[in-house]
């Protein structure tokens, strides 16, 4: 997408109004409207003056009667329609007052991240509604240090406890056992529908049945284009890298150091202030890592990640 220097960028909020059963909700755009008939997001344009949390507000007011008691600002992306270029800023609600109900006469449906049962949905959402499809933790396995045995018991159990998310980060265990422990790690994974990635290899990652590549900081850099691999993430640590990533239109990026930390000792920590300072306006779900636990993750997600990673917090 190409955006001209002079191209007027109309500023806009967009809910993904989320219950507790993890659904959230779409609403049919009316008649009248550019894309009429298409599924969108609950909001609309930030007028002129406002701030994007009281444009959020007084939308989700204006078309569902709600009042909004609590949003994390998470994702934020320009699109170009041929009737203008929006920038939409995403907010994950999940705390309001009052029911929901259309004032303005639009379809309202509450959909399922993996199962979206309406469509059209507004081209710009597509790459929203994947993002939604990634769990909040994401775990990073260390069985070099834990040893394989333990490593396996542990996977097993966070995945009892919900664990969806998982990646191969095995870099000192030879090939052959990491073939091994990969093919233990990935079919009790998929055993619970969750996805494995393969830390810094696409050629050993197609080898087995893995769901994706999660790339190094170097390997991000040296990437001309995104690679056919499934789902694709990286490792970032500057402005440059999280740029570059979003070039590539990779599915996550994991930002770090949050914290110090014993796998990564002498890199400098970015602390919580100059992490979110990072991610304003990213168009890429961010997650945080680095000295984190789960205790972590509203935190992270008030500063607009979209969750954690974590080594030994799981
Ligand atoms: N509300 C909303 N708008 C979206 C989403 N995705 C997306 O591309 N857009 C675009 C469509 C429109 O070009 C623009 C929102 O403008 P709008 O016309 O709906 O805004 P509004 O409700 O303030 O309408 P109006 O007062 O101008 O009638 O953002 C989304 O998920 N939700």
């Amino acid at each position: 997408m190409v955006i001209s220097d002079s191209a007027v960028i109309v500023e806009v909020v967009a809910a993904i109004i989320i219950r507790s059963d993890g659904r959230f909700l779409l609403a049919r755009r009316p008649e009248g409207k550019p894309y009429s008939g298409y599924w969108e997001f609950p909001g609309g344009k930030v007028e002129a003056g406002e701030s994007l949390l009281h444009a959020l507000k007084r939308e989700l007011q204006e078309e569902l009667g709600m009042q909004m008691l609590h949003a994390d600002p998470w994702m934020t992306r320009i699109f170009t329609y041929t009737h203008a270029t929006v920038r939409l800023h995403f907010f994950r609600v999940t705390d309001w007052h009052g029911g929901l109900w259309a004032r303005e006469n639009q379809r309202l449906s509450w959909q399922s991240p993996h199962d979206i049962e309406v469509e059209p949905v507004l081209p710009a959402n597509a790459p929203i509604i994947q993002a939604l499809q990634l769990p909040s933790i994401y775990a990073i396995t260390q069985a070099t240090a834990l040893g394989i045995d333990a490593a396996l018991t542990r996977i097993e159990d966070a995945l009892q406890r919900g664990l969806r998310m998982i990646q191969i980060r095995e870099k000192e265990m030879s090939r052959e056992a990491l073939r091994t422990f990969s093919g233990e790690v990935i079919k009790r994974a998929h055993a619970y529908g969750a996805k494995v990635l393969i830390n810094g290899d696409g050629v050993f990652s197609r080898e087995t049945d893995a769901d994706g590549v999660h790339f190094s900081s170097s390997q991000l850099m040296a990437l001309s284009c995104r690679p056919e691999q499934g789902l694709c993430g990286a490792s970032c640590h500057n402005t440059e890298e999280l740029h570059h990533a979003a070039q590539l239109n990779l599915d996550f990026i994991v930002l770090s150091p949050v914290f110090p930390t014993l796998s990564h000792p002498g890199s400098p920590a970015l602390g919580w202030q100059k992490f979110a300072a990072l991610i304003r306006d990213y168009s890429l779900p961010v997650y945080a890592l680095g000295g984190l636990r789960q205790e972590d993750l509203a935190t992270a997600q008030e500063l607009g990640a979209h969750g954690i990673a974590m080594m030994r917090g799981t």
